[in-house]
């Protein structure tokens, strides 16, 4: 039968290209009807010229491979062309044939079993369009030239003892099994009543463990598989799954037990094998289950740190709770509210404990004492220093009043309070480089009359609620805390029927938002010309609506601490 036009295949030479021409294989060996060392012969150059083509020849980036197999008088023709680097097979080297499985260079068997196969091979590279052409050819014959695979077998460990007529009986009688790359031959847990010597490619044996698959063993042409489960008649210990188009001799349970049977060494060599593979298996194993063990006692110990953290981080919260509460204890539980006046303050925490405050004291003669303060820092030390500097300030402000000849006198009242807490803060507790703004005021509901002193603190400010003009009442000394004998001057202003007054701290105009802009004093200034509000408590509402809409989902940086006093019906 003649078959002039043949078939043709083309494709980007990749290992994952290599199962469209384990297809093209299986549809010329029927189309064609090739005797099966045809067939061997063109699965020979699909595993091995292919191969080395897509690794070699083009280093595994592929390029263009193209295919054509024609069966003229009963020749087989397969043309392999490729436009990689050029590579005459008749240039390699012979492979050693005793060297070790292991030792032996990849590749060079599979050439060298072609050319032994074949009836011819030519080879030719295209200066002029860069071509490589490999021609092999097998005629059909019925004499099987089996010659080169009984060849392969002889010098494998397993069949030196085994006679030349034995090893041609089993080659004729054998089964060709191929696999496409990523094929598995069978599974774990399958019966089995077969046995494979691997003649072409690379099988991997893989075992499923509960968390991950291993790789047992990767093996070459000349090993065996599959025979654990004719050895101990037991399910197939692992699966066996081909890594690259591959060519397997399947060899019968009948012709194993035959063969073992008849030959000691060969048993032997299986044997040892065996041993082999169960040995590095239990090393591999062990060495695996050492490392868990000891990624498992680390864990353990991370484990055992990250819980003795949290329990400490646990204690901290719940003291960072109770100092919070204490805090709170700190803003007045009510707020004097003088005769024609609304006196209203806000105080809102950040996550953290921090540093605001704000303070109404009776100082007597119906004044009232009004503060706003905020202490550097946040955390558990500004709590601290709020709490020592609000308390000093409180009690100080409150004897002073009780002696009659202060209290009649705002201004000496205010810098009297301010110099001793700031002189006790500076002395007892410099050390902790802690200091406070603040503002204190003494208001005389009767006159209207603020008397103040500002001790470096975020000036408060009176709003005129018609012409909504605004007045600052700016800084008069430093800071507390910073050091002692300061001077702290006292000023004077009157707070009119149609006035506001606005203290505030620094959270307030310096709110952040998810963007990461700030509510700043312009933002501030534009609520207080053009917000709507008529008394004390809608204004600070007003302020605290702005700022809030302004935060929206961002986390609280700082204390907000507002206070606002207006006359009533103004
Ligand atoms: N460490 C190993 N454990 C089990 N089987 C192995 C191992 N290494 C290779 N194999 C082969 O994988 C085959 C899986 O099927 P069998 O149990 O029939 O025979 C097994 C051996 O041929």
């Amino acid at each position: 039968m003649a078959i002039s036009e043949g078939r043709s295949i083309e494709i980007d030479a990749r290992w994952e290209n290599l199962a469209a021409l384990t297809d093209y294989t299986t549809e010329i060996e029927t189309e064609f009807a090739l005797t099966s060392e045809q067939a061997f012969v063109l699965g020979l150059v699909i595993e091995e010229i292919v191969t080395n083509i897509i690794k070699y020849s083009y280093a595994e980036q592929g390029g263009p491979l193209q295919l054509h197999s024609t069966l003229e008088n009963g020749e087989l023709a397969i043309r392999i062309l490729d436009r990689g680097q050029p590579f005459n097979p008749d240039d390699a080297d012979p492979p050693d044939l005793f060297a070790s499985i292991h030792d032996r260079q990849v590749g060079g068997l599979g050439v060298f079993l072609v050319r032994e196969m074949a009836d011819s091979i030519t080879y030719h590279h295209d200066d002029a369009s860069g071509w490589n052409t490999l021609i092999v050819t097998k005629k059909a014959s019925t004499e099987a030239s089996i010659a080169p695979l009984v060849e392969f077998l002889e010098q494998l460990p397993l069949f030196h003892e085994v006679d030349q007529a034995t090893i041609q009986n089993l080659v004729q009688s054998a089964e060709h099994v191929r696999l496409a790359p990523g094929e598995t031959l069978f599974s774990e847990g399958d019966s089995g009543d077969d046995c494979y010597i691997v003649m072409a490619g690379d099988v991997d044996v893989i075992k499923a463990l509960a968390t991950e698959t291993i790789l047992l063993e990767r093996c070459r042409p000349g090993a065996i598989l599959g025979e654990m489960a004719l050895i101990d008649n037991s399910p197939r210990a692992a699966s066996v799954r081909a890594r690259t188009a591959a060519t397997l001799l399947r060899i019968t349970e009948a012709e194993f037990v035959t063969l073992m049977h008849a030959n000691p060494t060969t048993a032997m060599a299986l044997l040892r094998g065996g041993t082999t593979r169960l040995r590095q298996a239990n090393a591999q194993m062990l060495g695996g289950l050492e490392k868990k063990n000891l990624e498992l006692a680390s864990a353990y110990e991370e484990l055992k740190s990250a819980q003795q953290e949290l329990l400490r981080l646990e204690r901290i919260e719940r003291e960072l709770a109770i100092a919070r509460d204490i805090q709170r204890f700190f803003l007045p539980p009510n707020i004097p509210q003088p005769e024609g006046w609304q006196i209203v303050a806000f105080n809102q925490g950040a996550l953290e404990v921090g540093g605001d405050f704000y303070d109404v004291i009776k100082l007597g003669g119906n004044k009232i004492g009004l503060v706003v303060a905020d202490a550097c820092g946040k955390g558990v030390p500004a709590a601290l220093f709020v709490a020592l500097t609000r308390s000093l300030l409180h009690s100080n402000a409150q004897s002073l009043a009780a002696r009659p000849e202060i209290a009649t006198d705002p201004l000496a009242l205010l810098t009297a309070a301010i110099t001793m807490t700031n002189n006790y803060i500076s002395r007892e507790h410099g050390a902790s480089n802690m200091f406070t703004t603040l503002f204190f005021a003494a208001f005389d509901p009767q006159t209207g009359e603020l008397a103040y002193v500002n001790a470096g603190h975020n000036p408060p400010i009176i709003i005129n609620r018609t012409s909504r003009t605004l007045r600052y009442l700016e800084g008069t000394g430093l800071p507390l805390g910073i050091m002692e004998d300061l001077p702290y001057k006292a000023k004077s202003t009157i707070l009119a029927a149609d006035e506001y007054f606005l203290g505030f701290t620094d959270g307030a105009t310096e709110a952040f938002n998810l963007a990461g802009e700030v509510f700043d004093d312009a933002a501030l200034t534009n609520v207080l010309k053009n917000g709507d509000f008529h008394d004390a408590q809608s204004l600070l509402d007003s302020v605290w609506r702005a700022i809030e809409s302004f935060v929206g989902e961002a986390e609280q940086a700082d204390d907000i601490t507002l206070l606002t006093v207006s006359r009533n019906g103004s």
